[in-house]
């Protein structure tokens, strides 16, 4: 399973072009920083790899890619849930029984330092926790292909900081993922880095 991007480009309408000539491979097991200023077409090139978006120049060819999860900006849970349900659902909903899942669930929440927030419901997690949340479930969906826009755009200094080390610790077997950041803290928790530049 990979993606191919071949010498993508993109503008809207009769605009002037927000990337051109963008290729890489994305392998699974890897963590792509996408990266370029406000306006530069990060969001769009998410947009691209989910099949949402057709460039206008170029193509993305998706190899054996059969899910794709996504994880938006803005932390979004169930208020009287726990952190832990939020993982043991995506992980029961594949298979898994209520042990087991729990289980996984637990060892994915400590992945991201949230441990100690299993058992609160999900209206007591601070914003930072309640991001790393929403990675942990991201991974729990088990996708081919995880798209996350913007984790810590949301969050003040010390706590994007703690997002952006956890952050660290998501590549994952089997799974191609992709952040699209402005923080260099967080580019710098990726292993790879597909940096769109100034807008053209
Ligand atoms: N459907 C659309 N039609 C026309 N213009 C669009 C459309 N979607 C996005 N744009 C414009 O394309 C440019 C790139 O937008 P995009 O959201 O992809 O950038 P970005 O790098 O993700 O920016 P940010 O970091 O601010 O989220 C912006 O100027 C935006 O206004």
């Amino acid at each position: 399973m990979h993606v191919t991007l071949r010498e993508l480009g993109h503008r809207f309408g009769s605009g002037s072009p927000l990337f051109e000539g963008v290729s890489a491979t994305l392998e699974p097991g890897r963590v792509y920083a996408l990266t370029g200023p406000s306006g530069s077409g990060k969001s769009t090139l998410l947009g691209m790899l989910a099949g949402w978006i057709t460039p206008t120049a170029g193509e993305v060819v998706r190899e054996d890619v059969e899910r794709v999860g996504w994880v938006f900006q803005n932390p979004h849970g169930v208020a009287r849930r726990s952190a832990l349900d939020h993982v043991v659902l995506p992980l029961i909903a594949r298979g898994s029984t209520r042990s087991d899942a729990e289980t996984s669930a637990r060892a994915l929440l400590a992945r991201f330092g949230l441990g100690p927030a299993a058992d609160r419901p999900f209206r007591a997690l601070s914003g930072g926790e309640a991001q790393r949340l929403m990675l942990a479930r991201g991974i729990a969906t088990a996708p081919d292909l995880l798209l996350v826009d913007e984790p810590t755009a949301q969050l003040d200094q010390r706590t994007s900081a703690v997002v952006s080390d956890t952050l660290s610790r998501i590549a994952t077997d089997g799974v191609i993922i992709v952040v699209a950041t402005h923080d260099a803290r967080t580019r710098d928790a990726c292993t790879d880095l597909i940096d769109l530049g100034a807008p053209t």
